[in-house]
């Protein structure tokens, strides 16, 4: 039978399922894989046997928390299909792939709280040019009409949703379905090609009804097609077949096939639709600005720490040909030289031969590649197709190894876990002494630790990261310090008058003397300071001291006994006595945060920011995010904590912050007792 006769083009695909949290993405990668027989039998995701999601944490979570790469052979055709996960916590994951791949198969299904997820993926689709078929999946379960899901499904796409199939109902259950341009129906068969069958009348009025809408959106970018309709022609199939290949390369139409990845339905009509509508390597390369050559060029889609094997590096060959022994060069320098070539299946790694353009294949050992970066066998530094960012991490753990001994590997396997997965991010807080882990949620977290002890063997415990509070002063006093041991042998003697005084906000520490006649001498003056600063290190309340002023004024020495240590400690036996008469007073972090979510929820964003002690400063449109807000506040960073869960729960998952360091404020009350309570019980 005729797929008709678009301009196909050749050689292997590499194409990402990319879709919503748990619209089946790893369930329609096992059904692609079982129809085109690189597995004998469809797993399923409760049987916990898929190729997929095969890692003890997917198993355990039952979702996907990384990709998912497998290759497969349709038509004479070599394939490598990459299931990206769906969890808007694992969403950084998909990025460095959709850099490197021909079309994105987005995997929906009629839901309406997953629009704004689906929004998300397909608005990061457009804004990266990237082709895309939708596949209205879980077609055995949907009550609602296609249309009516169409019509709710297209509020997430900026470009048309096209309808490509139609199904056929038998008592309100969907038993097959009408190919729009080839106009033939088909009866599903489970876990089998579709048969074809006759339509019935009342079908084909559906069918001529929503054929004629599919024309009428192809026609707005085909004048030709726009004039047949008008002048009531009936067009050419392979017209219709090239208008869909050509205006979904160009990412001006989203086509829309139905089906059930768990019934093993509609598949082989998506693999023949992709066949023929997805790009390969040469056009994917100009989308990229790359230019064809014969030297050997990748791009890194990710990267991978394999208990035995070292670093793997998951490329797609862009251009020439990548054997072992290659050496490549990135943005950056040389990455080292490729020792064993990879073909990929969900958990396993085999050696193949060298890779030609357009493959997907793993690359051992180049030590220094990042994911995301394009690599060559030229010499020079090859032009980079995309920069990638990290979203920044919205939520973080404190960590430490539970065994001392363990702290090294610790550091070592969190470096890897970065390396792996960039929107993950470890800081060693200065003021707090802690590593703290951060990153896009709880799960993305929870499955991060569990790598640690799972892959590295390291066990791991974990907290609340400490809130870096400080502390200042709000009054003056002049303070006598004074330090004397003078029983027998060489004495000790220091003896200081200081002036404690508040500084403005954020105008830090100064020291300065104004000694007259050489009542302490000018070379015990550093010794002096090095103790007060020593000191500031932990004020009355039991934080670090900011924006004071201390003077020395007066003091006396002694000709023998006298000496920069104990000038030190009479410096800290001064300002030990002094600062509490001050009035201390506890200073909190504040964050400025801009948090962004659709529309809807945004007079619920300004009751969360309230409930945590927030102030709003206001709210604009997201700009590039038609039906999105931006909202700015300034938030307590102790109460900024589980902000993400309730934004994310106020959002169907999308909302999102960034946060940063503002201004310190003062903190009293039953909050600062708290706060005071916590710390001397974490110091005891
Ligand atoms: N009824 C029905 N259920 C399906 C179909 N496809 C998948 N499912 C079920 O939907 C659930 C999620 O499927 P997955 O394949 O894990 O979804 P996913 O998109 O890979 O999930 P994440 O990557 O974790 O976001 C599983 O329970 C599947 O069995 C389908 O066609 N029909």
């Amino acid at each position: 039978m005729s797929d008709g006769n678009s301009a196909r083009v050749e050689g292997p695909r590499c194409i990402a399922l990319v879709g919503p949290f748990a619209s089946g993405k790893t369930t329609l990668l096992e059904a692609i894989l079982a129809r085109t027989d690189a597995i004998n039998r469809q797993g399923t995701i409760a049987e916990k046997n898929t190729v997929g999601d095969a890692s003890p944490e997917a198993r355990a979570h039952q979702m996907s928390v990384e990709a998912n790469i497998a290759e497969t052979d349709f038509m004479g055709d070599q394939f490598t299909f990459i299931d990206c996960p769906g969890s808007i916590e694992f969403g950084f994951e998909a990025a460095p792939i959709l850099a490197g791949v021909d079309l994105a198969v987005v995997v929906a299904e009629a839901d309406d709280k997953k629009i704004p997820a689906l929004q998300v993926i397909l608005k990061g689709l457009e804004d990266r040019g990237i082709p895309r078929i939708l596949f209205l999946n879980k077609i055995d379960k949907t009550e609602v009409s296609v249309r009516q899901t169409l019509e709710m499904l297209q509020s997430a796409s900026s470009v048309p949703l096209v309808l490509r199939h139609i199904p056929i109902r038998q008592n309100d259950v969907v038993t097959g379905f009408i190919d729009l341009a080839l106009e033939r129906a088909f009866v599903y068969r489970e876990h089998a090609a579709s048969e074809l069958i006759d339509m019935t009348d009342a079908d084909r009025a559906r069918e001529a009804e929503a054929r004629y809408t599919m024309l009428e959106t192809l026609a707005d970018y085909d004048d030709g097609l726009m004039e047949q309709l008008l002048e009531d022609i009936q067009p050419d199939q392979d017209q219709i077949f090239q208008d869909l290949a050509k205006e979904t390369r160009e990412g001006v139409i989203c086509p829309v096939l139905i089906g059930s990845a768990e019934g093993a339905n509609g598949i082989g009509r998506l693999l023949k639709a992709i066949r023929h509508e997805a790009l390969a390597i040469d056009d994917t390369r100009a989308r990229l600005g790359v230019a064809a050559s014969d030297d050997g060029a990748v791009q890194v889609l990710k990267t991978l720490h394999t208990t035995h094997g070292g670093k793997l590096s998951i490329v797609r060959v862009l251009s020439g040909t990548v054997g072992d022994g290659a050496e490549f060069t990135g943005p950056d320098g040389p990455v080292g030289r490729v020792s064993g070539v990879f073909r990929i299946a969900g958990q396993q790694a085999t050696k193949r031969n060298a890779a030609v353009a357009g493959e997907t294949v793993g690359l051992g050992k180049l030590d220094d590649a990042q994911t995301g970066t394009t690599l060559s066998t030229a010499k020079e530094a090859p032009p980079q197709v995309v920069t990638l960012t990290p979203p920044e991490p919205v939520l973080g753990t404190a960590v430490s190894s539970a065994e001392r001994r363990d702290d090294v590997k610790l550091s070592s396997a969190l470096t890897k876990a970065v390396e792996e997965d960039p929107s993950l991010r470890v800081t060693h807080v200065q003021d707090t002494g802690e590593t703290v882990l951060e990153g896009q949620g709880e799960m993305h977290l929870r499955v991060a630790l569990e790598r640690l002890t799972g892959k590295y063997g390291i066990s791991v415990d974990t907290h609340d990261p400490r809130i870096p509070y400080k502390e200042t002063i709000r009054a003056s006093t002049t303070v006598r310090g004074r330090h004397k041991k003078q029983s027998g042998g060489h004495g000790q003697f220091g003896d200081v008058v200081l002036e404690i005084a508040p500084r403005p906000r954020g105008a830090g520490f100064a020291f300065d003397e104004k000694i007259s006649g050489g009542s302490v001498p000018r070379n015990y003056f550093s010794a002096i300071e090095a103790g007060i600063v020593e000191y500031l290190d932990r004020g009355p309340l039991g934080f670090p001291v900011v924006d004071v002023a201390v003077t020395l004024t007066d003091g006396s020495y002694h000709s023998v006994d006298s000496s920069d240590q104990a000038f030190r400690t009479a410096a800290q036996v001064g300002m030990r006595e002094g600062m509490p008469l001050c009035k201390p007073v506890l200073l909190e972090p504040i964050l400025k945060v801009e948090i962004a979510v659709p529309s809807e929820a945004t007079p619920r964003v300004n009751g969360i920011v309230s409930q945590r002690r927030g102030q709003i400063l206001g709210f604009d449109a997201r700009p590039g995010w038609q039906g999105w807000d931006v909202v700015e506040a300034m938030i307590p960073q102790s109460e900024i904590r589980d902000l993400i869960i309730e934004l994310r729960s106020a959002t169907a998952g999308v909302g999102t912050f960034e946060a940063h360091f503002d201004h310190l404020a003062d903190l009293s009350g039953k909050l600062a007792d708290q706060a005071i309570e916590r710390a001397s019980a974490q110091a005891a």
